[in-house]
């Protein structure tokens, strides 16, 4: 897996890339201060290839900054950041340029000149083939969303990059969004950072839940639940009920929510 390196520009720092084939992400004593405040403060954090990591953490807590500077977008940085050449983002707002027709959406930024094809084959991937030659303005939330996962597929990635992907669909869409996104990760193989604010969602998908707080990571979970995942086992309830309460949300205990028995 060919890596990228993001390093400070400090007259010391090393500019050889090193390539960790057992992590797809690796960062060591990451910090990113903004007028003076670190936001975050020596972050250390690992995930492996193929590995599927839900971000939790309170609004503001750095969850996005931490994203854009994976995805390459920030490197005004202090630390080593390792990431996979071969990278992809998707953000809460699918970005499409409204001039440009769903398929050139989907190849904008590619190198080289990438056929149609290679567009049809990814929106395919999402369901959404019938609508290659619409204009972004004709596409309702879900399918502008899926056009964005697919403009992040073209790319091949190692590691795909999601910041509240889900967070502006109704319900009914994000739990299709959900499982597409699952199916995807399955299929490809590639490594998948998710930023979220929805516990179940992360409890659902992941194989590693991460709460953020005071610039770092404060807290991780393995996700100990077969897949597919159901919010009816119990032990989905405990580990839903446990990330809440890191995140500083009482919820009612799982045992005294159940519904009480008639005598
Ligand atoms: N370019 C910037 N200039 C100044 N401050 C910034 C900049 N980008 C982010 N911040 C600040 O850094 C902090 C973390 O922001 P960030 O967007 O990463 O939080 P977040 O955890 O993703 O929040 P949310 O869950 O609400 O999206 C916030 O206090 C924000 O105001």
């Amino acid at each position: 897996m060919a890596t990228d390196v993001h390093r400070p520009v400090t007259p010391n720092a090393p500019n050889t890339p090193t390539t960790h084939a057992t992590s797809a992400v690796r960062v060591e004593g990451l910090t990113r201060s903004f007028d003076g405040r670190a936001v975050i403060d020596q972050l250390d954090l690992d995930v492996k290839p193929g590995e599927f990591v839900a971000l939790l953490g309170r609004s503001g807590c750095g969850k996005s900054t931490l994203l854009r500077i994976l995805a390459g977008l920030d490197r005004d940085i202090e630390g080593t950041v390792l990431v996979p050449r071969r990278k992809a983002v998707a953000f809460q707002a699918p970005r499409l340029m409204p001039w440009k027709r769903v398929w050139r959406n989907v190849l904008l930024g590619l190198k080289g000149k990438p056929e149609r094809g290679v567009a049809e084959r990814a929106l395919e991937e999402v369901g959404l083939k019938h609508r290659t030659n619409a204009w972004p303005k004709t596409l309702s939330g879900g399918e502008a969303q899926r056009a964005s996962l697919a403009r992040a597929l073209v790319r091949e990635p190692d590691l795909l990059l999601l910041d509240e992907p889900f967070g502006a669909l109704d319900a009914l869409t994000r739990i299709k969004a959900q499982r597409l996104v699952d199916e995807l990760w399955q299929r490809r193989g590639c490594a998948v950072l998710l930023v979220t604010h929805d516990v179940e969602e992360a409890v659902l998908l992941a194989d590693r839940v991460l709460v953020m707080d005071e610039g770092v990571i404060a807290y991780e979970t393995e996700i100990d639940l077969d897949r597919p995942r159901g919010i009816s086992d119990p032990r989905f309830a405990e580990l839903r009920a446990e990330l809440l309460k890191r995140l500083g949300v009482d919820a009612p205990d799982a045992a005294e929510a159940e519904p009480v028995a008639a005598a």
